[in-house]
């Protein structure tokens, strides 16, 4: 029996429809508006799109949104001006800086530079030690979104085998983290990792986060594992015509849909509740600002 295809995108609009509902009980209850500033350095096409959904994603939301764009030769002090205009400004609640950086800005610096409070995207190294030692912190968006999808699919995840493919910041350290937070048996594999295969086909969860395109084939997934692919990789699609693309995961969808119990596409599975949890977070630190309490099932 093929897996069961987890709609990302569908869930994706119940948390937004959560988040929009809670912003109008704010304003109305306390006069709060939630705000999202967004920073964008340079000119890469694809940042452009995502920023500009994220944006109007936000106002659907009924938050305020702050873009500020940037050029790419913008000085190191002048990043670091606008991230401490923000730091006191009370209409923003959440701060994004859009990585990648250009090479020449130490995206260390500026991160940390994000009052811990107002980082949405989890990345500051205050929030990375408090969410690794049980503390309250901001959470990274694409690990909170996985791990929604999850426990919205199996419930209690404790004593699992839990498999995250890749080591990244961003998602698979966080992502690492989540899980052993909620009792998984996790193992974090990666490129230098001994017998990938196998250590992949002994998880009853599978996160894919190496940025490969289709790496993962069929036959390294358990039989009714759950498979989650945070993978967006551009791909050549010529049967679409000459010099278009697509977009395909880190798993070989085809092949997996065959073996897992259930697993999200791409797109339409891990991006939009990215964003989603983006919308959550600013949320969460807004309420957290204030003093008021945080929205329940919207963290995690
Ligand atoms: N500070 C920072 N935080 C981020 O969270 C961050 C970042 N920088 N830099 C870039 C990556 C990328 N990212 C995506 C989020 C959603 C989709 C998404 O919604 N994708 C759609 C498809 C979109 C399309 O068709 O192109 C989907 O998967 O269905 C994609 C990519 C967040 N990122």
């Amino acid at each position: 029996m093929p897996a069961e295809i987890i709609d990302g995108k569908a869930f994706a609009e119940t948390v937004r429809a959560r988040v929009a509902g809670h912003v109008t009980q704010l304003r109305a209850e306390q006069g709060l508006t939630p705000g999202l500033a967004v920073v964008l350095v340079g000119e890469d096409p694809a940042s452009q799109v995502y920023v500009r959904n994220k944006g109007i994603q936000t106002k659907e939301s009924g938050m305020a949104s702050f873009e500020h764009r940037l050029p790419a030769e913008t000085p190191e002090a002048a990043l670091l001006g606008l991230i401490g205009e923000l730091n006191s400004d009370p209409a923003v609640h959440g701060i994004l800086v859009q990585l990648p950086l250009p090479a020449h800005l130490n995206a260390d610096l500026v991160i940390n530079a994000i009052a811990p409070e107002k980082d949405v995207d989890g990345f500051h190294i205050l929030n990375v030690g408090r969410l690794n030692t049980g503390q309250k912190s901001m959470v990274p968006c694409t690990p909170l979104g996985c791990l929604m999808l999850l426990r919205d699919r199996l419930g209690d995840l404790s004593g699992l085998n839990a498999v995250v493919l890749g080591r990244s910041n961003i998602v698979g350290k966080p992502m690492a983290s989540l899980l052993l937070r909620d009792s998984c048996t996790v193992t974090v594999a990666h490129s230098r990792t001994r017998d990938l295969p196998d250590v992949c086909r002994n998880a009853d969860i599978l996160v894919a986060a190496v940025g490969r395109p289709r790496m993962v084939p069929g036959d390294w997934i358990k039989p009714g594992a759950t498979v989650i692919d945070v993978g967006i990789n551009r791909v050549p699609a010529p049967e679409k015509g000459e010099g278009k693309t697509r977009l395909v995961g880190d798993v070989d969808f085809d092949s997996a849909v065959e073996v897992a119990g259930a697993i999200t596409p791409v797109p339409g599975g891990v991006g939009p509740m990215t964003i989603a949890c983006l919308l959550a977070n600013t949320l969460t630190a807004c309420c957290r600002a204030n003093g008021l309490p945080e929205p329940e099932g919207l963290t995690a």
